[in-house]
């Protein structure tokens, strides 16, 4: 059977990448308004109810608003890309392989994770839940994002200003991803997060630095790999990374839009002092590929199936 898809702020960054992923797949039809109607609150409800899946690719108060038209009789399942629910207790967070790919399948509602949290999360949650590492720990964790993670806004002033090498911004350190990040690794504290743009169109590197030797029944950094590794098992996604060459790592802005995400743990040659770093793309697992994942699961299909994987 064929499932309709409405997105909702389809001609936006996310939305684009989530209709590419969906196009040519016979298992999904999608719906569309023109430019003329896709901004029009009576053609946008007509869509929401109409579909079986809504995937909201939109600012927060539009995602906000795009819920409310939603009829709860209507039977439409949501996946909401913005910030605006991420927290929610009535939404299931996701990210299948740290809730459960059961709960997303079942889900009515899903939140997809922030682009940053994603690699944060990926990295701390399985390491916090298994011992090892401590739940009540002032994390760190920097990262940067190509620009492409601020949508259409953010893409058209990186483009028009070739001048800008990094930009560092959340300097209030109130970035929107930190309530998410807390909650979903069970952190009693919030972690200090410091998000920088580069000027590539995509990728995204986010790292958590931990003073190992300091950290009150912290594991080993061999522990911390082998927790990681046999977590993530046999999973499409999310994997441990090979070894970089030549001990450096790098994000070259040629580099093809992949929806996997790869894990490393570096360490100190004294295991004191280790560096976890998740190497994802911020518009396929931190955005439209970890959208179509969760699409896919409650729709009944393959995880992995129409995402920009690596061959195995
Ligand atoms: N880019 C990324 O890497 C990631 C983005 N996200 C989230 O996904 C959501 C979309 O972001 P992104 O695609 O980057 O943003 P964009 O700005 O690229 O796209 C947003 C789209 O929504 C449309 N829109 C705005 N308001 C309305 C409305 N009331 N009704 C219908 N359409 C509307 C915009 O229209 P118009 O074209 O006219 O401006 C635009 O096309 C955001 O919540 C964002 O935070 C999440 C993870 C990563
Ligand atoms: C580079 C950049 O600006 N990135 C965005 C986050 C992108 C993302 O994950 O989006 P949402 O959490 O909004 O869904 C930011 O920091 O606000």
């Amino acid at each position: 059977m064929t499932a309709t898809v409405f997105i909702d702020g389809a001609v936006g960054t996310t939305g684009l990448e989530i209709a590419d992923r969906l196009a040519g797949r016979s298992e999904f039809e999608l719906l569309t308004l023109d430019e003329a109607r896709r901004k029009d609150a009576a053609a946008r409800a007509e869509a929401l109810n109409a579909a079986d899946f809504a995937i909201l690719c939109l600012p927060d108060d539009a995602a906000r608003e795009a819920v409310a038209m939603i009829d709860p009789g209507s039977g439409t399942r949501v996946i909401d890309a913005s910030t605006a629910h991420r927290v929610a207790d009535d939404w299931t967070y996701g990210f299948p392989e740290v809730v459960g790919r059961d709960a997303v399948a079942g889900a009515a509602r899903v939140s997809n994770p922030g682009c940053y949290s994603t690699g944060f999360i990926a990295l701390v949650a399985p390491l916090v839940r298994a011992g090892l590492l401590p739940a009540d720990w002032p994390y760190t964790c920097n990262a940067v994002s190509g620009y492409s993670g601020g949508g259409k806004s953010l893409i058209a002033r990186f483009e028009e200003d070739s001048d800008i090498a990094w930009r560092g911004y959340a300097l209030g350190l109130g970035h929107k991803h930190v309530p998410e990040m807390q909650a979903r690794c069970g952190l009693s504290v919030a972690p200090l997060f410091t998000p920088a743009v580069i000027p590539a169109h995509r990728g995204m590197v986010v790292e958590v630095p931990l003073p190992l030797a300091a950290m009150p029944g912290a594991g080993t950094a061999d522990a911390l790999r082998d927790a990681l590794a046999s977590f993530y098992e046999g999973r499409r996604v999310v994997r441990m990374g090979d070894a970089p060459a030549d001990r450096e790592l790098l994000l070259r802005r040629s580099r093809e839009p992949s929806d996997a995400m790869d894990l490393h743990v570096f360490a100190s040659a004294d295991g004191s002092q280790v560096r976890l770093v998740a190497d994802l793309d911020n518009l396929g697992k931190g955005a439209s590929g970890a959208a179509v994942q969760s699409l896919n699961l409650m729709a009944g299909l393959d995880e992995a199936s129409g995402l920009r994987l690596p061959k195995i």
